[in-house]
This record gives C-alpha cells, sequence and structure tokens, in this order.
C-alpha cells in the first residue's frame, strides 16, 4: 500500500512483545511495495549509538530522543522509520513523537501480556530478573507506562503476523 508521506511507526512495549518480529515483518513489507523502510530497534541501537546508556529513566529518555532524532531524519529523505523500542514513559515517548512530527508518527502499543513475554522470554531476561541478577527489568523491577490514545494496539498472542503487517499498514 502507497504511504502518502514517509512515516514513523514507533512501536511500545515490554521485552518479548513482538516489537521487533512485527518491525521487521513491517520493513519487509513495505519493502515488498517499492516503498524504503529502516528499522531502529533498541536493542541494536544499544550496541553502538546508544552503548553509554543504561537502563534508568534518564538514560531511557536518552535513548528515546536519540531513535527520533534517528527517525526524523529518515523520514525527512523520505524513508519509512519502524521504531521498536520499550519506550516505558509518556514523557519520553511524547518528546519523541513531537521531534518527528506528530503527524508523521503513528503510536503502536504493542500490548502483549507480562505472562506471555516473560513465559516467552527470548532471552532469558526475565528468568534473571526473577533470580535478582539483573535490575530495572521493566516488567519486573521497572514500570512500564501504557499509551492511553495509541494509533492501535495488537495482542501478538492473539494476533499472528501476517494480520498484524496489515492493522499496521492501515494504522
Ligand atoms: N533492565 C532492562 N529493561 C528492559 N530491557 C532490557 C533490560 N536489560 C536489557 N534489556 C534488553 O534491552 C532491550 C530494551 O532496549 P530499549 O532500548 O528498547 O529499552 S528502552 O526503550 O530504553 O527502555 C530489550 O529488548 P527487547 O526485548 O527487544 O525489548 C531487552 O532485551
Ligand atoms: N504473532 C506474533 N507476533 C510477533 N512475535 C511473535 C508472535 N507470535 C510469537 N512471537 C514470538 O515472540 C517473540 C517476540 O520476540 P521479539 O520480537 O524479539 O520481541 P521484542 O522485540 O518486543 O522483545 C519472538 O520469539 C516471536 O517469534
Amino acid at each position: 500500500m502507497k504511504q502518502q508521506m514517509a512515516t514513523t511507526w514507533w512501536l511500545t512495549g515490554l521485552p518479548g512483545a513482538g516489537k521487533t518480529t512485527l518491525a521487521q515483518a513491517l520493513a519487509a513489507a513495505l519493502r515488498d511495495c517499492g516503498e524504503p523502510a529502516c528499522v531502529i530497534d533498541g536493542d541494536e541501537l544499544r550496541t553502538g549509538l546508544c552503548n553509554d546508556l543504561a537502563f534508568d529513566e534518564a538514560s531511557r529518555a536518552e535513548n528515546a530522543r536519540r531513535a527520533a532524532r534517528l527517525a526524523q531524519l529518515l523520514n525527512a529523505n523520505a524513508i519509512h522509520a519502524i521504531v521498536a523500542m520499550v519506550s516505558p514513559a509518556t514523557q519520553a515517548r511524547e518528546a519523541a513523537y513531537a521531534v518527528i512530527g506528530v503527524g508523521r508518527c503513528k503510536e503502536i502499543h504493542i500490548n502483549t501480556p507480562l505472562e506471555v513475554c516473560e513465559k516467552r522470554d527470548p532471552k532469558g531476561l526475565y528468568a534473571r530478573a526473577r533470580a535478582n541478577q539483573l535490575t530495572q527489568m521493566t516488567g519486573v523491577q521497572a514500570g512500564y507506562e501504557c499509551p492511553t490514545t495509541p494509533a492501535l494496539r495488537i495482542d501478538t498472542s492473539q494476533t499472528e503476523i501476517r494480520v498484524a503487517v496489515q492493522q499496521l499498514l492501515l494504522a
């Protein structure tokens, strides 16, 4: 589907919710339609551009700010951006959307329940947090503020990837 202009989809949710999986699937679908798309993944940013940041509130806000700057730059160059970041704080998310431009940015809440995310535990982080081997884990010791008026909510325990991608394209 042809998008009107370069857009940012900001996927927020708990670790293990399915943000990265859906971001990559959406990027592939956009590219199949001939539309350039770039995934900005929190995990990847943290290995390079954001490797100086921890998981305290200020670091997470700075992480969101940098991702927003990247998304804004991509959109200004006619490239869609798909951000996949926990981004747990409402204030930091809203600041990010203001940088990107509220009209260009769609907030997507990947609201897969914590119990499902914890059962998936693809990186073993929840288990480590429950064993007190990891601190500030979102969903365990650190909070997550749910978006109140997202463009779309997707629970990946109820929605298969193909359907979710269609919803994202129409959001
Ligand atoms: N304490 C703690 N809390 C949350 N997440 C943690 C933590 N420690 C490591 N990880 C891993 O880092 C990924 C989240 O990075 P983000 O940059 O998206 O987080 S944030 O937006 O700055 O909150 C997150 O990746 P995803 O699972 O893709 O969300 C985790 O794998
Ligand atoms: N419908 C679905 N959508 C997205 N992920 C799903 C779905 N069903 C199962 N999964 C699985 O859930 C896990 C989500 O991990 P990931 O995409 O890395 O989440 P996050 O980036 O939010 O941490 C993956 O192992 C993925 O295969």
